[in-house]
């Protein structure tokens, strides 16, 4: 694709040229090696292309070198000291891009991490989860800050135990990272948090029994959102074309489903809805005959580990990879946090890294005068909020609804 103005526009760099008008039998009818890059006249309208070296370093084309994967660190055998030791404080992740860079490689790698030194409070949080990119909003709010409550939409605000499990199974692209913070640990015992690596216990499944995994990857799951009905109508994923999602979700869905391909894992048994179409009975039992193993693999202390998280150390993980469950409790506790989709934690990620080697490249230190400026701009950044937040907040007088603008919520008392 050439970056001349006429092909991509110069500002947001999507295609201008219309692709379906190009001449099929178009020929480069010159060919010139420049300092900048290959230039090429083409046969179609002589029109003139320059393709920079580095651009084409990029786009070798009909490459059938296979994308480097991303390496990753499996968690066998968790020590929850050792878990506790992936951590980035929360000074280095909101003060730098290269904190902010090491902290998104963690969780990019490990599935997680420990952020010690965060304010204990909703608002230092919230910060922390936008640090990333603008919170995931569902139909549990965007930010939430929640106990247990007497009549709760879904079993995560009760005191009860939660099994091993991810979020949003049911939503076509779940959620990608979740935070918990805890800022009141269990005033009379329990609530402990729990967590498991799906990928690494889900490659130790196919070693153990690789029909069970072929199952696990090929039998489409019904799941909803159990408790929200009431809320915009039950989110349930087999309304949708998929009709629902196998538990493993594959990179390369026509090969047959290995451990090395796995992309995603669904897991959530008690959102899972009984609106499954069973591909016959047969499969029905040897799928839940594998979901057992499943769970109980999960959950063997070869993969799970606990960890009683604590007022000023958040956790926040992958929900596509990491599972997470809790165990009971008495009394009052207090966990607040949010979700960050997927594609905005890999589109900061790979923001971030770019802008890191465009500082590393010789010559783009910033002079002084230029650190100054970006000093003074966040200086009056940070003004300007203290200042919002110090304005009383404009209370509308309480206008009750009348009768005839057939509002049809009750007149409040
Ligand atoms: C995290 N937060 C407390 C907001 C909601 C939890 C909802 C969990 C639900 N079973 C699901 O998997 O979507
Ligand atoms: O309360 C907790 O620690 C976890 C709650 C949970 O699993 C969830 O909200 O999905």
């Amino acid at each position: 694709m050439h970056l001349c103005s006429n092909c991509l526009h110069t500002h947001t760099g999507q295609r201008q040229v219309n692709t379906f008008e190009l001449d099929p039998d178009i020929q480069a009818t010159d060919v010139n090696s420049t300092a900048e890059g290959l230039r090429i006249i083409w046969s179609q309208g002589q029109h003139q292309s320059l393709y920079p070296w580095e651009w084409l370093s990029k786009h070798i084309p009909f490459n059938a070198a296979p994308t480097a994967k991303h390496p990753r660190q499996d968690w066998y055998h968790v020590k929850p000291a050792s878990a506790q030791n992936v951590q980035t404080d929360y000074d280095t992740v909101m003060n730098s891009d290269a904190g902010l860079g090491v902290f998104l490689e963690q969780i990019r790698t490990t599935g997680f991490s420990f952020v010690p030194n965060t304010p204990a409070t909703p608002e230092a949080t919230e910060k922390l989860l936008q640090r990333i990119a603008f919170i995931r909003p569902t139909q549990y709010g965007a930010f939430w800050d929640f106990t247990s409550e007497v009549k709760p939409v879904d079993t995560a605000y009760t005191n009860l135990e939660l099994p091993l499990h991810t979020d949003t199974t049911y939503f076509n692209d779940p959620a990608g990272l979740q935070l918990f913070h805890c800022l009141q640990v269990a005033t009379e015992g329990g609530g402990q948090s729990t967590f498991s690596d799906t990928f690494a216990a889900a490659a130790q499944l196919y070693k153990i029994n690789p029909d069970y995994y072929n199952i696990l990857s090929s039998v489409r799951i019904a799941s909803h959102a159990s408790g929200s009905s009431s809320t915009f109508g039950s989110f349930m994923n087999n309304a949708s074309h998929a009709g629902g999602f196998p538990v493993f979700t594959h990179s390369v869905p026509h090969i047959r489903p290995h451990p090395k391909n796995l992309t995603h894992v669904r897991w959530n048994n008690d959102d899972r809805h009984s609106s499954t179409q069973w591909p016959s009975h047969e499969r029905m039992i040897v799928w839940y005959r594998a979901a057992k193993v499943w769970q109980e693999l999960l959950a063997s202390k070869e993969f799970q580990w606990q960890a009683q998280l604590q007022p000023g150390t958040p956790i926040i993980f992958d929900n596509w990879r990491i599972a997470h469950g809790r165990t009971a409790f008495d009394g009052q506790r207090r966990i607040c946090g949010g979700y960050i989709g997927m594609d905005e934690f890999l589109a900061r990620g790979r923001m971030i890294s770019a802008r890191l080697r465009a500082d590393a490249q010789p010559g783009s230190e910033k002079t002084s005068e230029e650190e100054k400026n970006e000093e003074k701009v966040k200086k009056e950044q940070e003004e300007e909020e203290k200042i919002e937040k110090e304005q009383p907040e404009t209370v509308e007088p309480d206008v009750l609804p009348q009768k005839d603008e057939g509002l049809d919520r009750p007149i409040a008392s």
